[in-house]
């Protein structure tokens, strides 16, 4: 018992030397069993968790450099995040609290990130969107899905499809996105998102490796042939302006991690695509803590 308190000192000294703001409350210390071997058995799960843990923020909260809107920071190749407690960004102030990603990941066993799926209408994103949720909730991972079509029924109820309201329905989304990743939640965005540099945006808000882009590299004549809800043929009509991939521009991704395209004229089944980014997620290990 002795041999673990003054662990526990000399534990909290250290991190008093490297000036972390840091109380054992806030890994667990709090709830104490009673009984001595459950006592000593909690302390050195906690100690040897709170090293894990603090010696990740400890580097980022060493490299921290700009602060961004939200209280978070990067370091200089933008790669590294952090928030303290108490930095002001104008009159507003990060409020942070004890329970954070790393803790809500471990009660769900696996990574938050963001799946955004983009492509033309028509190439098939709500169906791998709805596919992959399917296959990941059968395997016990928590996923949420954000369709643009549903999105537009509300938040995004006051936007149109000119350019500037397409980039505040992305800029909304990828906010939207990044609070889900940082609850644990695989989220899966499925928008056609045409210009590269409101995808890029929403790659930069995310740790590096939480934004998955999915290209549905699909042609042009394919997605129109399928039209299911007849919009192609209301915009070869001139019923509808600037309408995607007819006479408003879809920018490709450069370097997007997943691409699915056809094999010759056949399509893989949306099953296929799916296991497609499972395996990603898996290699990543996105699908653990
Ligand atoms: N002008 C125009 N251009 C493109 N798409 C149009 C347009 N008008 C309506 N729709 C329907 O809106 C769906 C796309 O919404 P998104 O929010 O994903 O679009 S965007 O990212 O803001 O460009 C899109 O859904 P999907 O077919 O599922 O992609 C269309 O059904
Ligand atoms: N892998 C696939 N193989 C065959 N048809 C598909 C596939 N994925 C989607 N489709 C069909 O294509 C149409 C458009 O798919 P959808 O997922 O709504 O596209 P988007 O969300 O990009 O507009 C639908 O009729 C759908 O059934």
């Amino acid at each position: 018992m002795i041999s673990v308190v003054n662990l526990s000192l000399v534990f909290n000294s250290f991190l008093r030397i490297n000036s972390i703001e840091y109380k054992s409350t806030k890994v667990g210390f709090e709830n104490f069993p009673t009984t001595p071997l459950n006592f000593r058995q909690n302390l050195t799960s906690s100690l040897t968790r709170s090293v894990r843990i603090n010696s990740s923020r400890m580097s980022a909260i060493k490299t921290c450099g700009e602060i961004h809107s939200d209280g978070s920071s990067y370091d200089s190749n933008g790669s590294v995040r952090c928030h303290e407690k108490g930095r002001r960004f104008g009159n507003i102030v990060w409020h942070k609290c004890s329970v954070e990603k790393i803790d809500r990941q471990e009660l769900l066993q696996q990574k938050g990130c963001v799946i955004w799926i983009t492509g033309l209408s028509g190439s098939g994103k709500s169906t791998l969107a709805c596919a992959l949720t399917r296959a990941l909730h059968s395997r016990g991972k928590l996923t949420y899905i954000l369709d643009g079509d549903n999105v537009r029924h509300g938040l995004n109820s006051d936007l149109t499809f000119k350019p500037e309201d397409r980039a505040e329905n992305i800029r909304r989304i990828r906010e939207v996105a990044k609070l889900f990743s940082d609850a644990g939640v695989i989220c899966i965005a499925s928008v056609i998102s045409p210009y590269r540099k409101d995808r890029d945006a929403c790659r930069s808000i995310l740790p590096d490796g939480d934004f998955i882009e999915v290209f549905m590299d699909m042609p042009l004549h394919v997605c129109e042939a399928r039209d299911p809800k007849g919009l192609y043929k209301l915009a070869r009509a001139g019923k509808i302006e600037g309408f995607t991939g007819v006479d408003d521009p879809y920018e490709p991704p450069l370097n997007a991690e997943i691409t699915i395209q056809m094999e010759g004229e056949v399509c893989s089944p949306p099953e296929v695509m799916a296991e497609k980014v499972i395996s990603y997620l898996d290699a990543k290990e996105y699908l653990q803590a």
